[in-house]
This record gives C-alpha cells, sequence and structure tokens, in this order.
C-alpha cells in the first residue's frame, strides 16, 4: 500500500469524583433527569464556581503517570457556544495553560512490538449535559444531571499509524485510568469515549494531511472500525484526484460509514477568553512529589514484575496487566496454588473465553480466584488430568462449588490404583488380540507408537480418569510379556 494512515486521539475521561468540577452537585450515573443539577451547573445568576480539588489531584496523577511536565500554573478559559444541552453558554475548559502538558506512554502492539506515543496534553474541563431525543410532547428532552461533570481531555500527537495502534493506545489510557483509580473507564456509560482525527498521506511525505475528526466513539471495537473505514474513503477520494475537506464526522456502526456532520471552518468559533470567575490555579512542588510518592504500580512496571517474579513470557505478562482487576486475580491464584505458569495458561485461556462468551468482566467471574487455585492445585497433586480439569472448570462455572467438591461429587478423581489400571489393561488387551497380535510380529522400532491404539482404549474405558504414566508403564510391561 502506497499511504500511509495518521491518527490523533484526544480522549476524554470522566473522572470519578463524587461532586462536580466547579459545583457540589452529585456525579452519580442514571440518577432522575435534571435531580442532579444545581444553581452553579445551571449558571444562574449572582452564582460562583467553586474547584473541586479532588479532580485537580486526579488530573495531576495522570500526568505523573504519562510522565509529563505538570501545570504548575493551570488557567480555565470558556469556550464559547450555545447548545440547548449547555445551559452557560460556554464551556470552563483549559486552553493555553493546561494542568498537564507534554508525556509519552508506551503501547504494546499484538505482534510483540513497542512503540512510543506523545502526549501533546491533557486539560481539565466540564462536561456539558445530553440531549434526549425520544418524543417529549413532540419535543426533545434536556438532562442536565452530567453538566459540571470533570473530565479531562487527554489529547495525542499525531503519532498513531494504524487502527491497530490507534486502539492499543487507547487501551492504555484505559487501563492507566482505571489502575489509578482516576476513572471507572466504563465505556458503555460514557466515562471514557473518543475523537479520532484520521488523515492520509503518500509514505516518505513529510506533510501531514488534512485530516478529518470522527466523534464520541464509545468501544475499542467501533474505533477500530470506524479510523478503517474513514481512512480508506479518503484514500478513495484521493485517488480519484479529490481532496479532503476538514470536518467533523460522525461513525455510523450499523452502516459501518463515517458521515458529514458539520464542517470544521465555520464551526471553529469558540471565542476563548480567561474565565473571570476563577483564579489561577497554582500547585506547589511539595505537593506534586507527595502525588508522586503516592502513585500505585502501573501497567508497565505490574508487567515487568510479572516476568521477573513469576518468569512469565512479556505476551502474557502483557496480557494479565492491562486490567487491574485481572491482574489481581492472578496473583491471588498464584499465591495460593504457587503455580505461574499453569494460572497464567489458565486465565488466558479458559477463564477469558468463558468471560467473553458471557460478556462480563473478571471482577464478576462466576469462578472465583480461590476456585481456579484449588483446581490448578488438584492437577499440580494429580488427582485429575488437564482434561478432566476443563469438565471441573466448566462445573465450577456453573456453580457447582470447589474443584473437590466436583471432583468428588462427579467422581473424576484420577484412578492412580495400580490393582484397578492392571484389570483395566488385561481386559483390553483380551479383547484386541488382532492388535496384539501385530504388536508382537512388529519390529521393535515401531511398537512404543503401537501402543497408542491401547492406550486409547484404556483410556475411553475409564473415561478419561486413568492416570496417563501409570497406563503406560503397565499396559508396556504386559506387552512385553506376550513377546
Ligand atoms: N493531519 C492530522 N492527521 C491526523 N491527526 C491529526 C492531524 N493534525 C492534528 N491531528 C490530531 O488531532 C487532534 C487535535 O486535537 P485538538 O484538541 O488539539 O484540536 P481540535 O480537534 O481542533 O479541537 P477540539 O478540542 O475543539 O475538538 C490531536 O490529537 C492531533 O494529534
Ligand atoms: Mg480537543
Ligand atoms: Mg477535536
Amino acid at each position: 500500500m502506497k499511504w500511509e494512515i495518521v491518527i490523533g486521539l484526544e480522549i476524554h475521561v470522566q473522572l470519578s469524583t463524587q461532586s462536580k468540577l466547579f459545583s457540589g452537585a452529585s456525579t452519580r450515573f442514571g440518577a432522575a433527569p435534571n435531580s442532579q443539577a444545581c444553581a452553579v451547573d445551571l449558571a444562574m445568576p449572582g452564582t460562583l464556581p467553586v474547584p473541586n480539588e479532588e479532580a485537580f489531584r486526579y488530573a495531576v496523577m495522570f500526568g505523573l503517570a504519562m510522565n509529563a511536565d505538570i501545570g504548575k500554573r493551570s488557567v480555565f478559559e470558556r469556550k464559547n457556544y450555545f447548545y440547548p444541552d449547555l445551559p452557560k453558554g460556554y464551556q470552563t475548559t483549559q486552553l493555553e495553560q493546561p494542568i498537564v502538558g507534554a508525556g509519552e506512554v508506551e503501547i504494546h502492539l499484538e505482534d510483540g512490538s513497542s512503540k512510543k506515543v506523545r502526549l501533546h496534553h491533557a486539560h481539565l474541563e466540564e462536561d456539558a449535559g445530553k440531549s434526549l431525543h425520544e418524543d417529549f410532547h413532540g419535543m426533545s428532552g434536556i438532562d442536565l444531571n452530567r453538566a459540571g461533570t470533570p473530565l479531562i481531555e487527554i489529547v495525542s500527537e499525531p503519532d498513531m499509524r494504524s487502527a491497530a495502534e490507534a486502539v492499543a493506545y487507547l487501551k492504555k489510557i484505559h487501563s492507566i485510568v482505571t489502575y489509578l483509580g482516576i476513572s471507572d473507564g466504563d465505556m458503555s456509560q460514557g466515562s471514557l469515549r473518543c475523537d479520532a482525527n484520521v488523515s492520509v498521506r503518500l509514505k516518505g511525505e513529510e506533510k501531514l494531511g488534512t485530516r478529518t475528526e470522527l466523534k464520541n466513539i464509545n468501544s475499542f471495537r467501533f474505533v477500530e472500525r470506524a479510523i478503517k473505514v474513514e481512512a480508506e474513503r479518503q484514500i478513495d477520494i484521493l485517488e480519484d484526484g479529490g481532496s479532503i475537506v476538514q470536518e467533523t464526522r460522525l461513525y455510523d456502526a450499523d452502516k459501518n460509514e463515517t458521515r458529514s456532520m458539520r464542517s470544521k471552518e465555520v464551526a471553529n468559533d469558540y471565542r476563548y477568553f480567561p474565565c473571570p470567575d476563577l483564579l489561577p490555579v497554582v500547585l506547589t512542588d511539595n505537593y506534586v512529589v507527595q502525588l508522586r510518592e503516592l502513585l500505585p504500580e502501573l501497567p508497565d512496571a505490574k508487567a515487568e514484575r510479572f516476568q521477573s517474579e513469576y518468569g512469565l513470557s512479556a505476551y502474557d505478562a502483557d496480557q494479565l496487566t492491562q486490567e487491574r482487576a485481572s491482574a489481581d486475580y492472578f496473583e491471588t491464584v498464584c499465591k495460593s496454588c504457587g503455580e505461574p505458569k499453569l494460572t497464567a495458561n489458565w486465565i488466558t485461556g479458559e477463564l477469558a473465553a468463558l468471560l467473553n462468551r458471557q460478556e462480563i468482566s473478571i471482577q464478576d467471574s462466576p469462578v472465583s480466584a480461590q476456585q481456579l487455585a484449588g483446581l490448578i492445585m488438584r492437577i499440580k497433586d494429580n488427582t485429575i488430568s488437564s482434561k478432566i480439569a476443563k469438565q471441573v472448570f466448566e462445573a465450577m462455572a456453573q456453580g457447582e462449588g470447589s474443584a473437590d467438591e466436583v471432583i468428588e461429587k462427579r467422581g473424576l478423581k484420577q484412578v492412580s490404583d495400580t490393582g484397578a489400571i492392571e484389570e483395566m489393561v488385561e481386559a483390553v488387551i483380551a479383547a484386541s488380540s488382532v492388535q496384539v497380535d501385530n504388536y508382537c510380529k512388529a519390529d521393535e522400532s515401531k511398537r512404543p507408537k503401537m501402543m497408542g491404539y491401547f492406550v486409547g482404549q484404556i483410556m475411553k474405558a475409564s473415561k478419561g480418569q486413568a492416570n496417563p504414566q501409570m497406563i503406560n508403564k503397565i499396559l508396556k510391561d504386559k506387552l512385553d510379556a506376550l513377546l
């Protein structure tokens, strides 16, 4: 392909503070419409904004996690526009002096490679309300509960070169904000949403192409698809000799296409000016130093520790640390069963498949960390084979109790009793005279392979529960005695 795709993301993250950025109204999700908007959020005359300290703390924590410059003096501006869900007529945001400056973050791609994505800046701002287009007597409804909710807008440099890189970056930001506990990161509730800026240029070209901006995409899968179709659209236009119009577009997931919303030139006149109601916010060095000390272990550091402490592969370590909850789950299982590799395999294999099928997250897993540890211990001490373990796992997922309870109730214990296995071996030998004949006549070098038939029959007879090492040994002795 001679075209190169260039992507920069603006990500809006809703901070999980109790109250709003400039008022005491609650930010709780799902309350009755307009029950959580106070006079400040409605911009009633005579009201004044009071900054919420927690929101600043969260924004600084994010900046530190991104190795970014912290804006020791940040200033709020008014971004003026008219829209029914914006009763103030302006959004309070930061433009010239944001709280978080330039930084960078490493992203990990599926093929095992990594790359750095630069952060342009991140700023604090308030969210707007929501227009509801269900039928309210032929009119739209407005819910102002969200008005004034604190957001950080995280603006990347145009450093990504494929839809997959954009998704990896978005996942990394998701993982960082949830590790820090500054947002619940719930994309279905709009706590994390993204605008994707997309342009294309001929490979080797230095100058960036004209970008379009795909607004408010709220899932990893849609980000990937939206960028792909938009890049294809732009390439088609350019190959036909046309040119790209800089505009805001909407991604329609049902039709898998992007549509023009508004052109940027006319819309982009916000008449920013410093908010006269808010003083610049000045942070002391000490405040920033203290916050840095309180940062939790972040995904990259955790992934490195998982490799050195548990001997996991880079791939497994990366998979297990993307979400803090799965990293915690892994460590709980590991501490109680002492088998890091088996634990990693079970979590990224059977458990991940189960959660995927049921479309739930690991916090809601029907198999608890204690249950999985119990299962792994029974594999380790040879009570059950790995094959039977999958049955036990499914039963635990159905709510049948601990591994020991399932093994007991369903009689799944591996048979390691010499007498019992000898009986099964003898029965199979007696019923397989042709195969025994062939075995005895065959060249010695061919015999080990020929044992497979007998092992299969014995396993079948034992419903998969006979200890495979013991079968092999007893079978070989008995067959060789017939030579
Ligand atoms: N030619 C380009 N191709 C792809 N991405 C680009 C290009 N030029 C800029 N970008 C990206 O577009 C984003 C611009 O975001 P920014 O918030 O600075 O401005 P905006 O979109 O004009 O304003 P607003 O916040 O009002 O949407 C950045 O992430 C930047 O990396
Ligand atoms: Mg922006
Ligand atoms: Mg933008």
